[in-house]
């Protein structure tokens, strides 16, 4: 079958043919504004005047003509809305002239169907990294799931803006690139990782900031990457772990940036992954990845009429049925963390564990050592605040040079393994009461987990190393939030589960359903399982 698919959700407006086996041409044309950022409007006109010629041209350099298509496949979201208008009546417009079906694609949706297309993995955790998203995507139970997001602007978007500060227009992500190989000062940047969820905009004015005080330019581009694409590659090799898959697929305009990959590469060869990074020419936006996309999606039965394709600009991955690919796998939680590792030993005759911080040779040395630094002190002061109410073990030992830390061995089930067997409303009130208590204290958790909680004479909480001393009411929320998706994916009777354990949690705080709303909107912000 023979696609054309059309591309224009921001900078590039692009047309690309594609056929079962291979790409049959891909034409883009990039709107460069003088200075500064894209102007939509702009951006708008330009594609309005170039799209006949760029549609011209692919089928051109193909040796098609429009009667030969099966498929017209335009993106129609998310993006920049004058940008999208153009494209859609363009595709619209083709659609009626020669009869031919329509699709409107999913943008991402194209990024990762096209490096799939490339490289032949079958079953990848996706690093999409562009200018407007930033997101780590998995396939589950049907669809392109999002396990972790921005919480704020994308990661090229950043990097673009403080391009902007520096006198240099879009896209500002490859002189960065640049500049930031003649760095050598790591300055420090704020490290937002939340769970599975990055932020940037802190990075962002932390790096304004430096270039006011007249630090090193070169040196903050280094620091900015380094810190930004450490961010995001943690991210990706905790997605590995909680899944069982073992394809990494990096995608997006960002993705053409050789640090990034090169430490993409790295996090992969010592853990044993196998990476496919896209080619760099297919990592910008491309007419020929919505065709691969919108190919897939008619090869598997969907169809719209001209209603449903109108544009929606916050069109979500996570909205578009994917059953072309099965599931093999799914979430499981794992026992041993992404970053440390676990052995069993005795100190001065009492049975512990070691907990050791291996060093990750992808990022910076000096940025690793303190990052590990950083999450072992706080493991252990959040350990050592709830021992002392009784719902952690003790920390015997906090040896800084080799980064391990040796903690009591508790004798009991981890809270996972316990509910694999038996169903005991008692022990989840249990938790519940432990969890309103280290709450009570101001303290949240990070991490809340069945893996992370043991069930033995009382309840402990172990892996404590991205929780918060005096936390925010978020932190709070976050943590229950947590709690109840794994009790939701975990357990058949996850429903009733959370129930019990709201009924118990919800005795000992003044107002439960203030927590609820603050869970509910986390809820809308990430969907996920
Ligand atoms: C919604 C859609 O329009 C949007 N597309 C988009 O952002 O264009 P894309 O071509 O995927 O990525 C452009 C981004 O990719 C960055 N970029 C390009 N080359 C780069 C490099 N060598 N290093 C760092 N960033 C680079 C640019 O600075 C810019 O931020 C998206 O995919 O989110
Ligand atoms: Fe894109």
């Amino acid at each position: 079958m023979i696609v054309l698919g059309l591309e224009g959700t921001a900078h590039t407006i692009s047309a690309g043919i594609v056929d079962e086996r291979s790409i049959l041409s891909n034409v883009s044309s990039t709107y460069v504004p003088e200075h500064g950022g894209i102007h939509p409007r702009e951006a708008a006109v330009h594609h309005a005047d170039k799209i006949y010629d760029v549609i011209k041209r692919s089928f051109d350099n193909a040796g098609l003509k429009p009667e030969d298509l099966d498929l017209i496949a335009f993106s129609m979201g998310p993006g920049l809305g004058p940008c999208l208008r153009v494209v859609s009546t363009a595709a619209r417009a083709l659609s009626i002239k020669y009869s031919k079906p329509l699709l409107g694609v999913n943008h991402p949706l194209g990024h990762v169907e096209i490096g799939r297309k490339l490289s032949g993995a079958r079953d990848p955790i996706m690093l999409y990294i562009s200018g407007g998203n930033t997101q780590v995507i998995a396939h589950l139970n049907g669809r392109y799931r999002v396990l972790g997001e921005t919480m704020d602007i994308g990661l090229g978007n950043m990097l673009d803006k403080f391009a902007r500060d520096l006198g240099i227009p879009f896209p500002g992500g490859p002189v960065i690139e640049r500049m930031a190989l003649d760095g050598k000062d790591l300055l420090e940047l704020p490290y937002s990782v939340k769970g599975m969820d990055t932020s940037f905009s802190g990075i962002y004015t932390a790096a304004k900031r430096y270039l006011s005080l007249g630090k090193n330019k070169n040196d903050i581009c280094y620091s900015l990457q380094e810190t930004s694409f450490s961010m995001v590659v943690e991210v990706l090799e905790r997605a590995m772990y909680y899944t069982n898959k073992n394809e990494i697929l990096l995608a997006g305009g960002v993705a053409r940036n050789d640090r990034l990959r090169s430490m993409v590469n790295d996090m992969a060869r010592d853990s044993g992954y196998k990476a496919y990074l896209t080619d760099k020419e297919y990592c910008m936006d491309n007419g020929a990845m919505i065709a691969q996309a919108g190919m897939l999606m008619y090869m598997h039965g969907a169809r719209q009429d001209i209603m449903e394709t109108r544009i929606n600009q916050r069109f979500r991955i996570d909205e578009v049925p994917v059953p072309w690919i099965k599931d093999e796998n799914s979430i499981s939680f794992k026992d041993k963390g992404a970053e440390s590792i676990i052995t069993n030993g005795e100190f001065y005759g009492r049975s512990v564990v070691f907990k050791k911080r291996p060093e990750k040779s992808y990022r910076d040395k000096r940025l690793d050592l303190k990052i590990r630094l950083e999450r072992m002190k706080n493991e252990f002061y959040i350990m050592y605040y709830l021992h002392k109410t009784g719902n952690a073990p003790i920390v015997y030992d906090f040896d800084r040079f080799d980064m391990v830390l040796t903690i009591e061995r508790i004798n009991g089930l981890t809270m996972n393994d316990y509910f694999k067997s038996k169903y005991d409303e008692n022990v989840i009130r249990m938790i519940a009461d432990a969890v309103a208590k280290m709450h009570g204290l101001r303290i949240s958790h990070g991490d809340l987990t069945p893996n992370n909680i043991i069930i033995s004479d009382k309840i402990y909480f172990i892996d404590t190393s991205m929780g918060h001393l005096r936390c925010s009411d978020e932190d709070i929320a976050d943590d229950l939030f947590l709690l109840y998706e794994s009790m939701k994916s975990l357990y058949v009777n996850g429903h009733e589960m959370i129930k019990h354990f709201e009924n118990e949690y919800s005795k000992n705080v003044e107002d439960y359903n203030y927590y609820k709303e603050l869970i509910k909107k986390i809820e809308s912000r990430r969907r996920y399982v």
